[in-house]
């Protein structure tokens, strides 16, 4: 079944469309879930970051009383060290600040208390370094150092803040982004799915209307159509193999008479019984086609006429016999029989047709529930043959 959808063009469309939109929505889905990764570790980056330096503050105050204690150059190399830590921690800052610009909504607004903490962490260097020469610089460079700590930790408690509140919006949004992208994923899913169906629904549309034009409505036989098509390919075929082809066409007798006694639906009755059993009674390779009202055409390939006429023999004996064992009518009904043969030569369907049309005619002439023949006037004669079951041949004049 799905290969047989495959096959068709438009399943082909529908499966490269419904390939092309699952993909988007895998690739939209990845990449709506990797910008969430990726948000949530750089921020989780600039979180320790910013810890990291407010932990620095308290360290550098408890070197400071510690130097202020015992004013050393030993206690002043140590405060140097953290001013020096705090530095580096607030270079860090700004730089995971500025590859991240999209975690902290005002960055403009943080960027002058940044310089101007740098600025005074530089001061705060240099004096440390003249208190390094002489100790007794210890309470000044204390007091500044105090500031520069209280500013530091009241810019990274800001900047955590604002850095929350940037987190908790962009949350948000992504939670957002998340159920609309997972919508669109359902949609598109269900787009795909829907044009399969449609797809499918055509499709099977389409093989039946294929099948009504083709056979007929009352019997569920080939009707003419189908038969012309098939005859013309099988007589391509006969004459590139050399083979015999043999027609039939089968009329049912006095048919009138069965519609005016039982009326139309016992006809129509009548003529799905009779379908029924032909089909059952042809072979599989045979092609047999409704083609008039009580007119029917049997195709049979690689079919001599003596077997064709054992085959039409068969078929009119059993109707006579067997047809309507299930109805009430007076008396079975019965076919006549008109055969001819393509032996290999090149004939259309239409000229075969009229050999088998004229045979026909011939069978009803001599009574009905009767089988006769005529061949084309190059064929060779099979006289013998139909001798031996009753027949009559009907010779072409210029044959004759
Ligand atoms: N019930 C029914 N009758 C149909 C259908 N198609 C054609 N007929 C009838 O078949 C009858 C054919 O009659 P005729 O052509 O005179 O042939 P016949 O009565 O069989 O006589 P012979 O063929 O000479 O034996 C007509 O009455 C049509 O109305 C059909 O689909 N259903």
């Amino acid at each position: 079944m799905m290969r047989r959808f495959l096959r068709q063009p438009g399943g082909r469309l529908a499966s490269i469309f419904a390939v092309i939109l699952c993909a988007m929505s895998a690739v939209m889905g990845s990449y709506v879930y990797s910008a969430c990764q990726k948000a949530s570790a750089d921020y989780t980056t600039l979180v320790s970051d910013i810890v990291l330096a407010q932990q620095a503050t308290p360290q550098l105050r408890a070197a400071l009383e510690e130097g202020s204690r015992q004013p050393s150059s030993e206690h002043i190399k140590y405060i140097d060290y953290f001013i020096s830590l705090s530095k580096q921690h607030l270079n860090n800052i700004q730089s995971s600040i500025e590859r991240h610009r999209y975690l902290i909504s005002d960055v403009e607004y943080l960027h002058n208390h940044f310089s101007e903490l740098s600025n005074r962490l530089s001061d705060l260097t240099q004096q440390s370094q003249q208190a390094q020469q002489r100790p007794e610089l210890i309470d000044p460079l204390q007091r500044v150092a105090m500031e520069v700590g209280g500013a530091q930790a009241w810019l990274y408690n800001q900047l955590l803040e604002e850095v929350r509140d940037t987190s908790v919006q962009q949350r948000l949004v992504m939670q957002r982004l998340s159920i609309a992208v997972s919508a669109l994923l359902v949609l598109m899913v269900s787009a795909a799915i829907t044009l399969c169906l449609a797809v499918i629904h055509l499709h099977r549309q389409r093989n039946v209307m294929h099948q009504l034009m083709l056979t007929d409505e009352l019997t569920g036989l080939y009707n003419r159509r189908h038969l012309v098509n098939v005859a013309s390919a099988a007589l391509t075929q006969a004459l590139r193999d050399r083979a015999p082809l043999s027609l039939l066409l089968l009329d049912i007798d006095h048919f009138k008479q069965i519609n005016d006694t039982y009326g139309h639906p016992t006809g129509d009755k009548v003529l799905r019984q009779i379908s029924k059993q032909l089909r059952e009674l042809s072979r599989p390779s045979d092609t047999l086609a409704r083609i008039g009202g009580e007119e029917f055409c049997l195709l049979m390939p690689n079919t001599a006429t003596h077997d064709a006429l054992q085959a039409a023999d068969r078929l009119r004996r059993e109707i006579e016999v067997n047809a309507m064992s299930d109805m009430e009518l007076h008396a079975n009904p019965t076919i006549s029989i008109g055969v001819t043969t393509c032996q290999s030569g090149s004939l259309t369907f239409e000229q075969l047709y009229s050999f088998a049309d004229k045979a026909l005619y011939q069978a009803k002439a001599l009574g009905r529930n009767r089988v006769e023949s005529l061949l084309p006037p190059t064929e060779p004669s099979p006289y013998s043959e139909l001798q031996a079951y009753g027949h009559t041949l009907i010779r072409e004049s210029s044959d004759s």
